[in-house]
């Protein structure tokens, strides 16, 4: 089975193409977590399958690190359309691809360069009630810098789902947080029935922020995709920055620009990058213990 290992900003996954393969479904979860291991596997923040779609041009399966399945990722979808254009599955510069989360239209920056360097994609509609995080409490109301007690610690967060879900928490500099400890605390907390991605922005201006992610069912990474389009949304939804404005998110791997536009769309323009090819052979992949 051939695999490319690819970025977003240094959000890392192994992605499978399976346009002209197929994987068992039971297989998969075990398959993520191995490819992912940094030991005993690749290493990588996650697996991404390219599938067929119905609904779409084509389909997107994101896998975590620890094999649960998300349901939407910013920067693998960068990855998933440069591969598709730069690999001739299609020559349209703009097409859709289908996510849990929804489905997303992508367009290709074609700067003159014999493969695609930049990917701008139409993230679409933030979800802010509680029902759609999804998170405990009256479903028909927001989290706008609710107080919430987590471990006994009391946490403002805003949150907000791109599909998947973020906890959105301002802080004074996100280099001086203890995003390993509170991450985990707020990620299995059991406000969030399906756990959440749990980020830090620190406002540097009117159109720059900081951010940082502990991502469900990654840990920390260099860059979240749907993090930092979340982080804009939470941030004017506080009246901290102002809507219909591109913003640079800095994320510890790089740069997104981010554009909440005035009909509620989410913009997201960023790189996307090859790291290498190879071929994995399933049987070793596919063990329960790597050990
Ligand atoms: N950990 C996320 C999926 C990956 C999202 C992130 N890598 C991105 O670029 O959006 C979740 O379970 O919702």
């Amino acid at each position: 089975m051939y695999f490319t290992k690819m970025h977003g900003l240094g959000n890392n996954y192994i992605f499978i193409n399976l346009l002209e393969n197929t994987l068992q479904e039971q297989i998969l979860p075990t398959l993520a977590k191995n490819l992912s291991d940094v030991r005993f596997g690749i290493g990588s923040d996650g697996m991404i399958l390219i599938c067929d779609s119905k609904v779409a041009d084509f389909r997107m399966r994101i896998f975590n690190a620890d094999g649960s399945e998300g349901k939407n990722c910013g920067n693998g979808l960068r990855c998933v359309a440069k591969y598709l254009y730069d690999h001739q599955f299609i020559d349209s510069t703009c097409f859709t691809i289908e996510t849990l989360g929804g489905i997303v239209e992508v367009h290709i920056s074609q700067e003159n360069t014999k493969e695609v360097e930049f990917v701008t994609v139409d993230m679409g509609e933030p979800k802010l009630l509680k029902g759609m995080i999804p998170m405990k409490g009256d479903p028909t109301t927001k989290t706008i810098n609710e107080p919430l007690t987590i471990g006994g610690n009391v946490y403002y967060l805003t949150c907000v789902s791109m599909g998947n879900p973020h906890a959105i928490m301002f802080v004074d500099d996100v280099h001086n947080v203890p995003l390993e400890t509170i991450g985990p605390m707020i990620e299995f907390s059991d406000l969030f029935p399906e756990r959440v991605n749990v980020g830090v922005v620190e406002v540097k201006n009117d159109n720059e922020i900081d951010y940082r992610v502990w991502e469900r069912g990654s840990g920390l990474t260099m860059a979240c995709g749907t993090g930092a389009c979340a982080a804009v949304v939470a941030a004017t939804l506080n009246g901290k920055l102002k809507q219909n404005q591109v913003i640079t998110v800095h994320l510890p791997g790089g740069d997104l620009e981010i554009h909440w536009d005035e009909h509620n769309h989410v913009w997201k323009k960023g790189r996307a990058e090859y790291i290498c090819h190879g071929e994995i052979k399933l049987d070793y992949f596919t063990k329960e213990t790597m050990l």
